[in-house]
């Protein structure tokens, strides 16, 4: 198996959960795992390396974590996005159409304008209000153009204590201030990296079932404002921080942005749950199982 993107949060996780699995090849873009060790080396956005690279270690599934994440950022840098979130995986499934390798691929929530008043559905029509959702669109469509027998697993809010995230920064920015301010009129799924590389790996020990997108995200619902409360006493509450700060709840229009996020962004998993037999543990579960694991 290719991991590709094996220094992000859900490349890291997946590293641990495929390794049952077979051997695991991954590619970083410095050609450096975080912890030191070395790599294979590809970045998506130079689509020359690709070919050569599934032609040398000849991988019997890649899964691309890769991505341009940075949201607000991406409105300033639209061609980086596109190139690391459209043409690049556009590039990557063609190469493993024509070898005949399955890919997994990742989606976001961000895909969704937001209007909706339940779970999305994978087959719901999709509408980015952002240069990152568009992005991520673009790849959908690019991967499904390929040819390749492909999944492409849409989630959301991802966390962990691995990584660049809002679990993370809402400890950072807690530890350092009385009382934060945080939005509680968008709602999602707050899902952890582990969760989305454990399910990978189940799926991959079953097979692809059928080529398409799924929803991958934790069940039940919260907004930011719910997932930081619940963060700080999940926190507090195993000794990893000594207090916790007030938690404001805000509006959006109170805590402006570059990029503008869906306000409902929840999605239904019931797809990929029937198609694969899983359970899928409720966010709150999911957040105090991953406070108790090492990073
Ligand atoms: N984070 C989230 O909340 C969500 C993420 N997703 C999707 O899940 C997947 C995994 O996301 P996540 O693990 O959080 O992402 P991270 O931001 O943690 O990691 C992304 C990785 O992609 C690498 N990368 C960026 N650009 C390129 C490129 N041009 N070529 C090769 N590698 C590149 C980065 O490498 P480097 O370290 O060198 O910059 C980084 O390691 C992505 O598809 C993302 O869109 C979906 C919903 C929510
Ligand atoms: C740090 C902070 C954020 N916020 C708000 C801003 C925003 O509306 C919301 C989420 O903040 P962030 O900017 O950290 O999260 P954001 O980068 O929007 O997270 C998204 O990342 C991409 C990659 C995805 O695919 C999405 O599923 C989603 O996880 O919380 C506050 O209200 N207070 C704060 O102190």
């Amino acid at each position: 198996m290719l991991v590709v993107g094996a220094n992000g949060q859900v490349g890291h996780a997946l590293l641990q959960s495929l390794a049952p699995l077979g051997e695991v090849v991954a590619t970083t873009r410095s050609g450096q795992l975080p912890d030191g060790r070395a790599c294979e080396t590809l970045d998506l956005a130079q689509t020359d390396g690709i070919e050569a690279l599934l032609q040398r270690i000849r991988p019997d599934a890649v899964i691309n974590a890769a991505a341009y994440t940075a949201v607000d950022r991406a409105e300033d840098e639209p061609e980086a996005a596109f190139a690391a979130n459209a043409e690049g995986p556009g590039h990557l499934a063609q190469a493993c159409a024509s070898r005949g390798i399955p890919l997994v691929h990742y989606s976001t929530d961000y895909v969704f304008d937001g209007r909706g008043t339940r779970p999305y559905r994978d087959d719901d029509a999709t509408d980015p209000l952002g240069i990152y959702g568009a992005s991520k669109l673009a790849g959908e469509e690019a991967i499904a153009r390929s040819g390749a027998r492909h999944l492409i697993l849409r989630t959301a809010w991802v966390y962990g204590l691995y990584g660049a995230n809002f679990l993370r920064t809402m400890l950072r920015v807690g530890a350092e201030r009385d009382e934060l301010r945080v939005v509680a009129d968008q709602r999602g799924c707050p899902t952890p990296a582990w969760l989305i590389a454990d399910v990978t790996a189940q799926i991959l020990r079953h097979g692809i079932a059928a080529s398409g997108i799924r929803h991958l995200v934790a069940a039940g619902e919260t907004n930011w404002h719910g997932f930081a409360s619940a963060i700080f006493d999940g926190a507090h509450a195993r000794g990893l921080i000594a207090r916790k700060p007030n938690v404001v709840a805000i509006t959006t229009a109170d805590y402006p942005t570059r990029a503008t996020r869906p306000a409902y962004s929840v999605l239904d998993t019931s797809h990929l749950r029937e198609e694969y037999d899983l359970v899928l543990p409720d966010w709150r579960d999911a957040l105090i199982e991953t406070l108790s694991r090492p990073a």
